[in-house]
């Protein structure tokens, strides 16, 4: 990664070469990207892994119908507006909590985020998370992976989000990293991670629009401080991005993917249909230890 010419606005890591994403079937899928992904934030350039088709849509549609009538019955889900970012939104987000405050929060929504997996089973959801694969995966380099936790609690599996449209994107441009600012407070074990990787399952398309879209820059605290993004790193004005190195990921029901989101990103506007992902975080907070989050 290096430092290239950005506008004034801008500074931070770029990817040098081949800024990029990569992708395998289901049946074939890469642990090497998954670790290069997480240990040093690209895979030969790609900052993005999609795995095509990677669960059944049975799985798929019993989490959108569990997603539904938990949304309905809760007029909307867990997160509170934060004034930033519109979700409709089942299980608890890191988003400006501490650790403590984010705890607290995965305990309230534990229940909820239970019922959202009504119907799947265990077999179904590991082909969803790949949990049981990432374990295996890492403990073969000697590197534990699990659930983060705080003072014994744990924090959360997967969040479940259907983005709220403003018709310029469903979810603006931002990096996932800033947020760990907010868990340094009372040192949270996530607040180390050496980059953020974000883990989405697409468990509904839209049928126009939703595509993830990636910029070449892992913004640096400079960056962020002149935008005023300390802490939140959402949302990066779209103006500010127009030149720099961009690729933009269709995805199709029922992918997978990994992504350094540290990198700016976003989703763009959906025209038609609904979109629903199913996502946590994954850091290497130590030479021997990856967490989760969410
Ligand atoms: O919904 C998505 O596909 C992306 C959400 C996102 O920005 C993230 O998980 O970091
Ligand atoms: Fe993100």
């Amino acid at each position: 990664m290096s430092s290239g010419t950005l506008v004034p606005e801008l500074s931070g890591s770029q990817i040098e070469k081949s800024f990029s994403y990569y992708e395998t079937p289901a049946g074939e899928v890469d642990v090497e990207a998954i670790r290069n992904i997480v240990t040093n934030g690209h895979h030969e350039g790609a900052v993005v892994y999609v795995v095509r088709d990677a669960f059944s849509p049975e799985a798929a549609t019993s989490i959108v119908e569990n997603f539904d009538r938990l949304t309905q019955r809760t007029g909307g889900g867990n997160r509170q507006d934060d004034s930033y970012v519109k979700t409709h939104q089942i299980g608890a987000t890191q988003f400006s909590y501490s650790g403590e405050e984010y705890v607290r929060e995965v305990i309230k929504s534990s229940s909820e985020s239970l019922e959202l997996f009504d119907n799947v089973s265990q077999e179904e959801l590991e082909r969803v998370f790949l949990t049981k694969l990432l374990e295996k995966t890492f403990a073969e380099q000697g590197v534990v992976f699990r659930g983060s936790r705080y003072k014994n609690i744990s924090g959360g599996f997967a969040t479940l989000r259907r983005w709220l449209d403003n018709g310029e994107m469903a979810l603006h441009p931002h990096d996932d990293t800033a947020q760990l600012l907010a868990a340094v407070k009372d040192d949270y074990e996530i607040a180390t991670s050496r980059h953020v990787v974000s883990f989405n399952a697409a468990v509904q398309v839209a049928e126009e629009g939703g595509e993830l879209v990636v910029w070449n820059l892992n913004p640096d605290d400079d960056c962020r401080a002149g935008l005023g993004l300390t802490g939140t790193g959402y949302p990066y004005p779209i103006g500010t991005l127009t030149g720099l190195e961009s690729f933009t990921v269709e995805l199709g029901p029922r992918d997978v993917y990994f992504l350094n989101a540290s990198f700016i990103h976003g989703v763009a506007s959906v025209r038609k249909g609904q979109r629903l992902s199913a996502g946590r975080f994954i850091g290497q907070v130590a030479d021997d230890l990856v967490v989760y989050w969410t």
